[in-house]
Order: C-alpha cells, then sequence, then structure tokens
C-alpha cells in the first residue's frame, strides 16, 4: 500500500511510590512492628500483567519531604503515578497533603466501597495519580477497578474494564456495611463462591481468585442461589 509511516500510541509509563516507616524487604529480619512490603511485588506483576512495560518502584519513609522529592521524580518519568499507602487520615498520612500543596486537581477521593474506601485520584497536567490505600487487598482491587481501565485507554484499547458477568451465587453473602463490596471469587461452572480470607489486609484469597464478586451497595443479605455480577481477572 506504500504506506512509509504510521502513528502509535507509547504504553504508559508507571511510577510507583510505595510509602510506609514500618514496611521490611521480604527476606530481611522482621522486627517489632514492623511488616513485609507487599504492595511494591503485587503491583509490580499487576502492572506487567496489565501490558505496562516501563515501571520504576520507589519504597519511602512517612516523611513528607522524602515523599514530595519522589513525586517530583515521578512527574519527570511517568504518565501514570501510584502511591500505596498514606492517603488515609492519619498522623503519618502526608500524600492528601501533599497533593493539596502541588494544586493536584481532585477528581475524587473516598469512596463508598470496601475495600480501599480512602482511594484518591487525581491529575497534574496530563498525569494521571492514584492514591491507593496501603492495605494489601485494597490495593489491588484499587488496581484493578481503576488503574487498570486508565492504563487500558492510555494503551489505546476501547474496552478498558475487566470484563463483566452474571454468576449465580453459591454461598450467601452478609455485610456489615451498605458499601458496595468487592469480594475475591472462584468461578465453578455458571456459579461463582466468595472466598474465605476477604478482610483488607489478607492476599491469601487474592491467590487463588478469578474474579471480583459485586456485592452491592444497598443490599446487607445476598441469598445463595442469587443472580450476581462480577469482575473477570483473566
Ligand atoms: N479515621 C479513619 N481511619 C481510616 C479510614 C477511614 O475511613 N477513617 N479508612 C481505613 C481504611 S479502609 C484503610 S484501607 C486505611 C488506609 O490507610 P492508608 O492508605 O493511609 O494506608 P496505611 O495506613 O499506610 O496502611 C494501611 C495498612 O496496610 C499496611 N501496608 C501499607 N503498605 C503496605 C505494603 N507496601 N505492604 C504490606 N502492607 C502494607 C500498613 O502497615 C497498615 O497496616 O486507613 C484506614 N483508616
Ligand atoms: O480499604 Mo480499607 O482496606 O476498606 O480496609
Amino acid at each position: 500500500m506504500g504506506i512509509k509511516e504510521i502513528n502509535v500510541i507509547r504504553k504508559p509509563r508507571v511510577y510507583v511510590i510505595i510509602t510506609g516507616n514500618e514496611l521490611v524487604e521480604p527476606g530481611e529480619k522482621l522486627e517489632e512492628g514492623k511488616i513485609y512490603d507487599a504492595n511494591s511485588f503485587s503491583l509490580y506483576s499487576a502492572l506487567k500483567s496489565a501490558g505496562v512495560e516501563e515501571i520504576e518502584t520507589k519504597r519511602v519513609k512517612d516523611d513528607f519531604v522524602e515523599v514530595k522529592k519522589e513525586f517530583y521524580k515521578a512527574l519527570e518519568f511517568a504518565d501514570i503515578i501510584i502511591f500505596s499507602g498514606g492517603i488515609s487520615v492519619g498522623k503519618y498520612d502526608f500524600v492528601r497533603d501533599l497533593m493539596k500543596k502541588e494544586r493536584v486537581e481532585t477528581i475524587f477521593y473516598r469512596v463508598r466501597q470496601k475495600p480501599g474506601k480512602p482511594l484518591y485520584f487525581g491529575k497534574l497536567n496530563k498525569k494521571l495519580i492514584f492514591a491507593l490505600p496501603g492495605n494489601p487487598a485494597a490495593v489491588l482491587v484499587c488496581f484493578y477497578e481503576y488503574v487498570y481501565p486508565a492504563i487500558r485507554a492510555l494503551s489505546g484499547f476501547k474496552n478498558i474494564f475487566l470484563p463483566e458477568k452474571e454468576f449465580v451465587l453459591l454461598k450467601e453473602i452478609r455485610k456489615k456495611t451498605d458499601r458496595l463490596w468487592f469480594l475475591k471469587g472462584k468461578i465453578k461452572g455458571n456459579g461463582v463462591l466468595p472466598l474465605d480470607f476477604q478482610e483488607s489486609h489478607m492476599l491469601s484469597s487474592f491467590a487463588i481468585a478469578d474474579c471480583l464478586i459485586l456485592a452491592p451497595r444497598n443490599r446487607k443479605f445476598i441469598k445463595k442461589a442469587e443472580k450476581i455480577k462480577v469482575h473477570l481477572l483473566y
């Protein structure tokens, strides 16, 4: 056809800033009050499987100046910046203050969902900034429901969200809050089973889940055998 040049879309570059004084590299000695960093690794592999090739991950202390320095580096490098932790209302949660001081445009902060209620999304020039609540399962739920679609959109895809389907619920769901719940689930034929270990700090259910079950906001009890929406993770 004689075409010499075509336009292509560059995949987004992503900079991940992991905050937390308590975090320790896996393999090192775990002292009292410390925990192993899980989110660096879960986010890195989730980003890779979403097709992102250029990823920088940095771990920083809960120190305003340190977090700010890393944010400036991220602005130089990335199209999408992801913070993990430090977005709630604790004494060492600096990310929101930083966003305000740097005049990042807040698109939304806090979502009526579980896990991941303190999720933040903002924009600065053309950069997209997500601050994911630090609990490991909240990080992954927010990644798949919010960051993944942004990556797909910037990568040029038209269908950007996780595929949605309906399945028959294989076990009742009892909710304590009226928030929308994302539950880790396993598909079995035309049914879906909500897995054990659903708390925000628990990752083991994610290791075997193949979908997120959407337990709606206005329902506290959902009966076995009811139809329910799921988002597929494969
Ligand atoms: N007054 C309120 N307090 C809290 C609320 C609220 O709405 N009002 N929401 C709670 C919810 S829900 C979550 S989730 C957390 C999110 O807080 P942060 O984003 O500031 O996260 P951190 O406090 O830094 O961490 C939370 C938890 O997760 C552990 N963590 C953090 N990073 C990692 C990592 N890289 N690997 C493994 N584990 C990690 C951290 O040690 C904490 O235990 O806010 C609640 N509070
Ligand atoms: O997001 Mo928090 O993890 O709802 O517990």
